[in-house]
């Protein structure tokens, strides 16, 4: 997965490169991580797996190498490409292509998550965090987007629930940018539940997609659930109550058998607009870990999507990794326990109260606490 680079070999301009997964590895080192780990053999998705997300022509485009591809596939193949400002080949300017590595990487990512949560579901893992690059979040049935090819966590998820007859998948989306993929995947399908916290700016925040309105459809009605917050940057107290009063009463209520994350540490503090904006603490996504660690008996997988700057990446995923091992977490600043959510973000969990306590009404009692900081919450009684 390191080798999937532009041919321009310049990471200043391409954000999502090597490095990330590189710091992040060697922070787990530093704080003496790995040898609490059980280390996970990837292996490359195959087609049929990635065709449970993605059209057989697509899979048949981007899985299979140069070599192997048919010469008609070629033409059509080389029109799927743009020559990039940077001299690099790529999907659109962002979504860079390697000839000779791009195929395995995102074959490879998506294999990891396969397996990881393979062996969480079965119980032979606890919990786990898959390190993966390219990311997947975005990438559609038929297109390849925002640096990503293949949405390991969609096909994941589909494989847990036709090979393993799996009920009930929570997914929580924590990366800044909606997962407009992940949503289309399961939009009609109530067995999983998709909860995605992110930037929308009412459409305009890349993808664009994520509106609050956007229920899901058909049996899968009620079961997506968007917090769309807007350009306000938004910190630890947004998010607390975000998971107080809306993700962790719903994951409560759907009770899922296993929690897939699209972690992608975005929100992180440090990084700047189009690729972030907000202000989380590292030690804030260890909190929602744990959080989400009550559910499922602790059959969490985390999948690696997007996170730019690599130190506060790096300590973001440090800080879950310590919630999956059972260690302590430094704790959430005293400023953000004590400080209430900014009135932007009042209006949108309010929102999206309104229209989601219409199928899920365990949300009205939590109506009032939206507007509480966590520690005043926690004094009334609602934790
Ligand atoms: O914001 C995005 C993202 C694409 C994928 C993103 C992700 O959600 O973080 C994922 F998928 F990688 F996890 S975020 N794009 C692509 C990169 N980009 C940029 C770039 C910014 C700096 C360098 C290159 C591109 C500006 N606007 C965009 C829109
Ligand atoms: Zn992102």
């Amino acid at each position: 997965m390191l080798n999937h680079i532009c041919k321009c070999q310049n990471n200043s301009i391409h954000p999502e490169n090597p490095d990330r997964l590189k710091i992040i590895w060697t922070k787990f080192n530093d704080e003496n991580l790995i040898n609490k780990c059980q280390l996970v053999k990837s292996r490359r998705a195959m087609r049929e797996e990635l065709q449970t997300c993605h059209s057989k022509a697509y899979v048949d485009m981007y899985a299979s190498s140069q070599h192997a591809r048919e010469p008609l596939l070629y033409e059509t193949f080389e029109q799927r490409f743009c020559r990039l400002p940077c001299g690099g080949v790529g999907v659109d300017n962002d979504t860079i292509w390697n000839d000779q590595h791009t195929v395995n990487a995102a074959r490879i990512a998506a294999g990891c998550v396969i397996e990881l949560s393979y062996k969480v579901a079965i119980g032979e893992l606890k919990n786990g965090f898959a390190l993966v690059r390219p990311p997947g979040h975005h990438a559609e049935d038929t297109q390849a987007m925002g640096f990503c090819y293949f949405n390991s966590v969609g096909v994941a998820t589909k494989l847990l629930l036709d090979k393993l007859n799996m009920k009930r998948i929570l997914i929580v989306d924590w990366d800044v940018h909606h997962g407009n993929s992940t949503q289309q995947i399961f939009y009609a399908d109530p067995r999983v539940l998709y909860i995605s916290l992110h930037r929308y700016d009412n459409g305009n925040f890349f993808p664009g997609t994520g509106d609050a309105n956007e229920c899901g459809i058909d049996k899968g009605c009620g079961f997506n659930i968007n917090i769309g917050w807007f350009e306000i940057p938004m910190s630890d107290a947004e998010y607390l109550a975000a998971f107080r009063c809306i993700v962790m009463p719903i994951a409560r209520q759907f009770n899922p058998e296993l929690v897939m994350v699209s972690a992608g540490f975005d929100a992180a503090a440090g990084h700047a607009t189009p690729l972030g904006g907000y202000s989380l603490s590292p030690q804030c996504f260890g909190h929602m870990t744990q959080q989400l660690m009550s559910l499922a008996n602790g059959k969490v997988v985390l999948a690696l999507e997007g996170g730019y700057e690599l130190l506060p990446l790096a300590e973001s995923c440090v800080s879950c990794l310590k919630a999956l091992v059972g260690m302590p977490l430094k704790p959430i600043s005293p400023e953000e326990l004590c400080r209430p959510p900014c009135q932007q973000a009042i209006k949108v969990l309010d929102m999206t109260i309104n229209i989601q306590g219409v199928y899920w009404p365990c949300l009205a009692e939590f109506k009032e606490s939206i507007s509480k900081s966590q520690i005043e919450a926690e004094q009334g009684g609602i934790n």
